[in-house]
């Protein structure tokens, strides 16, 4: 039967990118979504606010809820320091075995805990199976209706401290009306909106980054 799109965007890069070289891997990413098949990457322009982020915030460790092919957790785990990492939860099988060659052509796999599950199941284990106090920082980009309820499950569990910063993607394209309704009401974020484009399309679309002030 026909390759799937993930195992096109893995075959991409296994001909255009360089092993142990992360930024050729985002860039063959991006250019087969761009000039060949569409896919649900963050893409090059959200991407680089992603890595602004990152590098304000240069967290010790990351939580990204949505791996999808990996290339989001390239992006970030590229500019991790040694010693910090980023748990990266996936619950489709299919794409998870993606995103591990992929995150592995880029050399970055000492820095990523790809663990395929549902985000659900997995976070009131976080601190009793990986070790983690609270998350420095969370990338939500998984389904659009898990992100309030995982965000109040993080909350619940202790996973988020003073300092904790969320940063969503698809706010807008997609959407995710509750999310957003709650972090930008509650006393205990403060939450900023950066516009940009739906990857790879010029349709509006953004990420909202919101810092937890404690409780
Ligand atoms: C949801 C997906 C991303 C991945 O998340 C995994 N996932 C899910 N729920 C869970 C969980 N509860 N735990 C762990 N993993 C989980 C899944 O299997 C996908 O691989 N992302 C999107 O659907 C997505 C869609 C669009 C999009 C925009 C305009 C259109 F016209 C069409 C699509 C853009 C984006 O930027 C996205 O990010
Ligand atoms: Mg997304």
């Amino acid at each position: 039967t026909r390759t799937s799109r993930p195992q096109r965007i893995l075959k991409a890069v296994q001909t255009k990118a360089t092993v142990g070289d992360p930024q050729s891997v985002i860039t063959a990413i991006d250019h087969f979504c761009r000039h060949r098949e569409w896919a649900m990457n963050v893409g090059d322009e959200k991407g680089s606010i992603l890595d602004s982020v990152v590098n304000e915030v240069s967290p010790v460790t990351v939580l990204e809820l949505g791996t999808y092919c990996g290339y989001s957790t390239v992006r970030i785990a590229r500019l991790l320091p040694p010693g910090a990492c980023v748990i990266t939860l996936e619950f489709n099988p299919d794409y998870a075995a993606i995103a591990r060659q992929v995150i592995k052509w880029s050399g970055l796999e000492d820095k990523v805990q790809l663990v395929e599950g549902a985000s659900g199941d997995w976070i009131p284990w976080m601190k009793e199976h990986f070790g983690v106090q609270a998350f420095d920082l969370v990338f939500l980009d998984h389904w659009k209706e898990r992100y309030l309820p995982d965000t109040k499950l993080l909350e619940e569990c202790g996973l988020i401290q003073k300092g904790t910063v969320l940063l969503a993607d698809n706010v807008i394209c997609p959407g995710t009306p509750d999310y957003l309704e709650y972090v930008r009401n509650s006393p205990h974020y403060n939450s900023q909106y950066y516009r940009s484009h739906l990857e790879y399309t010029k349709a509006e679309d953004g990420l909202e980054k919101s810092v937890f002030l404690g409780y």
